[in-house]
């Protein structure tokens, strides 16, 4: 049953209209308003847009319309029911319970409840309730307020689901978002950004910027340009920046952003993400410098479709053919010289791609204008991740230079540049070969060593583009004596190689030098004048003279160095003895090295005396005490020191040596009026012949006039400027010069008067024989007018007996040297001579021409 509750005290109404103007207040419930009737009060609470009862142990002893309406019943069918049936079940529970509480409640704070109603019709709505206890006991009154929250919640609900959801992406965007102020420093960031810039938390990213200006942006210019875009446009579009990582790298970023603005426009804050794009630009920058290797690279790059037509090519391939890359583009590719591939050879090559992986080969490759080219190709194939084939990519090397400079290397290594005569390296092979068939033949091969006699000195005289010219012109005869199956090499410098094959008797040789020396006879004509250079050949034959190449060739030099030792115009066939010869001269040559430091050479002095027996001069003649050997005679070394080079140090030791010893006797009281020393075409060759002299002068004391040098007529041969002006140098040291051996040579009468020469001196075969040979005696009368006739002097040499004498003085010659009067003698025993001799002592003008020039 229910009970009915006891009418509603008088305050009902005010506390119910109280409630309504502070539905949303949490304060005590207020006391029930003072000064409205009882029936206003009922009035108000009707009216009431809120549901409102009055509750006593949960039952509803009063209600109003909008109660009614909210549950879908009438009040009087509310009344008597408890509240919580017109809930659902769990909303019931805690109704309830604060119901239970009520007494708690009274002069406590009113307690606020969502809770669904059931409306009648079987919907459902929330509604907020709120209890207000209205009085004490054990059954207290309570208001209850109910207002429908639905729509609010609904709102709510949403609000949150999308509060949620953006969150969520917030919090999940890969991008990273954030909300910086404008004097930056961030006021939100997503983990994304957190990420990209390297911090552990958003947190701790925006904990760390205090100013983004200075600490993110690299270029620090950068948040200038972002703020000056938010200025002018309130946004920045793929603004783009290289910024620092948390970790002191940098990666570039992509920033879009606006500008959040407030109520009267003043900026809020910016909002924008950020996307890293350091992959992004690595791999565009990897695409750029790709580009750019493919329009540098030197190598010609054709990248071919699948099916063969060109997709492009890179301006090296357009620079190396001419073929414009317009052309080509879309069109089946044209690499390949015509005729010199098959028609379908890029297919074979593509084929073999396909199968593996590469193909590298020469080729030759089309122009679009002049001869192919010599191509390297390498093709490779560009496939999907499935292995199939898109393109081909051909890359090109243009290697007719290569090829060109391999060629001229082959022929650098196997022949001689200057004369184009196989060089050392290839005629060695060719006598192997040579050898080998003669062999099988049973015959016999020839080697012919040759060497020009007088190569250096045309080479030091006319120059080393002369020298070439008489090597070239040798070549060229030599190979027009021979056989084209026979070979002529050149060794290097002026020695040369002729080899004849699969000769039958040892008379070829000979034959051949024969007619090599007379072809080389011949004058050469050098820069407008005609120079002479006529080999030594040495022969050797195979198998007799060596079994081995290099035997062969080396006895055959051995051969040519006696041809040259017999004079010029000289061929030797090989013996054994021959070569126990070159042993000794190889010792001796040896030992010639050592003799200046072990103080072995020794000078002695001949001398020359006028016809009254006055001393006129000495003249120095160098010995070699050799250890082993004793006294060696400068005919047996000087030739040798000659070409060994020896003869610079030897010449000076001697000259210096002979100005010593003149000046010694002096010292000593004997007067010699002049020393004679005699120079070597070598040492009259040497650059610093006039100042070692001058030095040695200087050095010993001796006056200029007192030393006398000789020197031959091979001087006159030769770059005859140059002699003369080391003549004239000579000259004006102060000192004489007389020619040695005057007859036997070259001498050009021409030039003997443009030589500064004092005395000639008569070689001693045309004295020796000068009482016996009409023709001698001719000679020596007709080098004695020759002298007096230019002015010069003239001494006569290997004077021995004195009828000799006798007849020089009837022909006006009135200087003699010869064992007559002395053998050159050591200086201990010329002291002698010069105290114990009867001779008079000339004085140094005592040697100016005895005869004057004629006018
Ligand atoms: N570059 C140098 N050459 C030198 C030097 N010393 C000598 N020589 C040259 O060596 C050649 C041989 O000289 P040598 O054996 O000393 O013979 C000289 C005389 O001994 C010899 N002579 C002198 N009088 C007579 C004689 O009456 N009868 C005879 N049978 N021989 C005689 O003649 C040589 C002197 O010759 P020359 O020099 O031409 O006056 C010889 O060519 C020397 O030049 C040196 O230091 N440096």
């Amino acid at each position: 049953m229910v009970q009915v509750p006891p009418p509603p005290p008088t305050g009902f109404a005010d506390h119910a209209s109280a409630a309504e103007d502070r539905e949303a207040g949490d304060g005590p419930a207020p006391s029930i308003a003072e000064g409205l009737s009882a029936a206003l009060f009922q009035s108000v609470v009707e009216a009431l847009p809120v549901g409102t009862a009055l509750l006593r142990d949960g039952v509803i002893v009063h209600a109003n319309a909008t109660l009614a309406g909210q549950i879908g019943e009438t009040i009087d069918t509310l009344i008597g029911s408890p509240l919580t049936s017109y809930l659902t079940p769990a909303d019931a529970l805690a109704v309830q319970k604060v119901v239970e509480g009520a007494i708690a409640l009274h002069g406590g704070v009113p307690v606020r409840r969502i809770a669904h109603i059931r409306h009648i019709s079987g919907s459902e709505r929330v509604y907020s309730l709120r209890f207000s206890p209205l009085d004490n006991g054990p059954h207290p009154l309570l208001v209850v307020i109910t207002r429908d929250m639905t729509a609010q919640v609904a709102a709510e609900n949403a609000l949150r689901a999308a509060e949620g959801k953006y969150r969520a992406i917030f919090e999940n965007a890969v991008e990273g978002i954030y909300q910086s102020t404008p004097d930056g420093t961030y006021l939100d960031v997503n983990p994304a950004l957190a990420r990209i810039y390297g911090y552990a938390s958003p947190a701790e990213l925006i904990a760390h910027f205090t100013d983004i200006a200075s600490q993110l942006y690299v270029d620090g210019t950068k948040r200038g340009e972002f703020q000056r875009l938010m200025r002018e446009t309130g946004e920045v579009r793929d603004f783009t920046a290289e910024v620092w990582r948390c970790d002191g790298h940098t990666i570039w970023i992509t920033e879009n952003a606006r500008c959040v603005r407030g109520p009267d426009n003043e900026v809020l804050y910016y909002e924008g993400t950020v996307e890293d794009i350091t992959a992004q630009r690595q791999s565009q920058e990897t695409m750029r410098l790709l580009g750019k290797v493919f329009t540098s690279i030197a190598e010609g790059i054709v990248l071919l479709e699948r099916d063969l037509t060109v997709r492009t090519v890179n301006p090296a391939f357009e620079a190396m053919t001419g073929l414009l890359r317009q052309d080509m583009e879309g069109r089946p590719a044209r690499l390949f010289a015509s005729g010199l591939h098959e028609n379908d050879f890029l297919a074979t090559v593509a084929a073999e791609v396909d199968r593996a992986g590469l193909w590298r080969g020469e080729i030759w490759g089309e122009r679009r204008e002049g001869p192919p080219y010599s191509g390297e190709m390498t093709v490779t194939a560009v496939r999907t991740r499935a292995g199939e084939t898109t393109h081909y990519v051909a890359a090109i090397t243009d290697i007719t230079k290569r090829k060109r400079d391999e060629e001229h290397i082959r022929f650098q290594a196997n022949f001689d540049m200057l004369t184009h005569l196989p060089n050392r390296h290839l005629i060695m092979d060719r006598l192997e070969q040579a050898m080998h068939q003669a062999q099988r033949t049973g015959r016999q091969v020839c080697v012919m060593f040759l060497d020009l006699d007088r190569f250096k000195q045309i080479n030091d005289s006319y120059g080393h583009s002369a020298g070439d010219e008489v090597l070239k012109l040798t070549a060229r005869r030599l190979r027009n004596c021979v056989r084209i199956s026979d070979s002529v090499g050149r060794l290097g410098g002026d020695e040369f190689i002729v080899i004849l094959s699969n000769v039958e008797d040892q008379h070829a040789g000979a034959y051949i030098a024969e007619k090599i020396l007379y072809s080389l006879s011949e004058p050469f004509p050098i820069g407008g004048t005609e120079v002479f250079c006529i080999p030594s050949v040495g022969i050797t034959y195979f198998p007799d003279h060596g079994e081995t190449a290099p035997d062969l060739l080396r006895n055959a030099d051995v051969a040519m160095y006696h041809a040259k030792q017999g004079g010029e115009r000289r061929y030797a066939i090989f013996t054994p003895d021959m070569a126990r010869r070159s042993l000794a001269l190889l010792t001796m040559e040896s030992d010639l090295r050592h003799a200046l430091a072990r103080d072995e050479f020794e000078l002695h002095f001949q001398p020359k005396v006028r016809a009254d027996l006055t001393l006129i001069g000495a003249e120095a003649l160098i010995r070699w005490r050799h250890p082993e050997k004793g006294l060696i005679n400068p005919g047996d070394f000087i030739p040798l020191a000659e070409e060994s080079g020896l003869i610079l140090p030897i010449g000076r030791w001697t000259l210096r040596e002979a100005c010593d010893r003149v000046m010694s006797w002096r010292a000593e009281g004997l007067t010699i009026p002049s020393v004679s020393v005699n120079v070597s075409p070598r040492q009259f060759q040497d650059q610093t012949l006039v100042e070692t002299v001058r030095q040695i002068l200087v050095e010993t004391g001796l006056e200029p006039e007192a030393l006398d040098l000789e020197i031959t007529e091979t001087v006159m041969t030769g770059d005859v400027e140059h002699a003369v002006g080391t003549l004239r140098a000579l000259k004006d040291l102060g000192v004489t010069l007389s020619i040695d051996d005057f007859g036997t040579g070259y001498s050009s009468l021409n030039y003997l008067k443009t030589f500064p020469i004092d005395t000639l001196k008569i070689d001693q075969t045309f004295v020796r024989d000068v009482l016996h040979s009409g023709k001698d005696a001719a000679i020596v009368s007709t080098i004695i007018a020759l002298a007096r006739n230019l002015g010069f002097s003239v001494v006569a040499e290997g004077v021995e007996e004195i009828e000799q004498a006798e007849f020089l003085g009837s022909r006006d010659c009135q200087n003699f040297q010869g064992f007559l009067y002395s053998r050159p003698l050591p200086p201990a025993e010329f002291t002698t001579f010069l105290r114990t001799a009867k001779l008079e002592t000339a004085t140094p003008p005592d040697l100016v021409p005895s005869i004057a020039p004629g006018p």
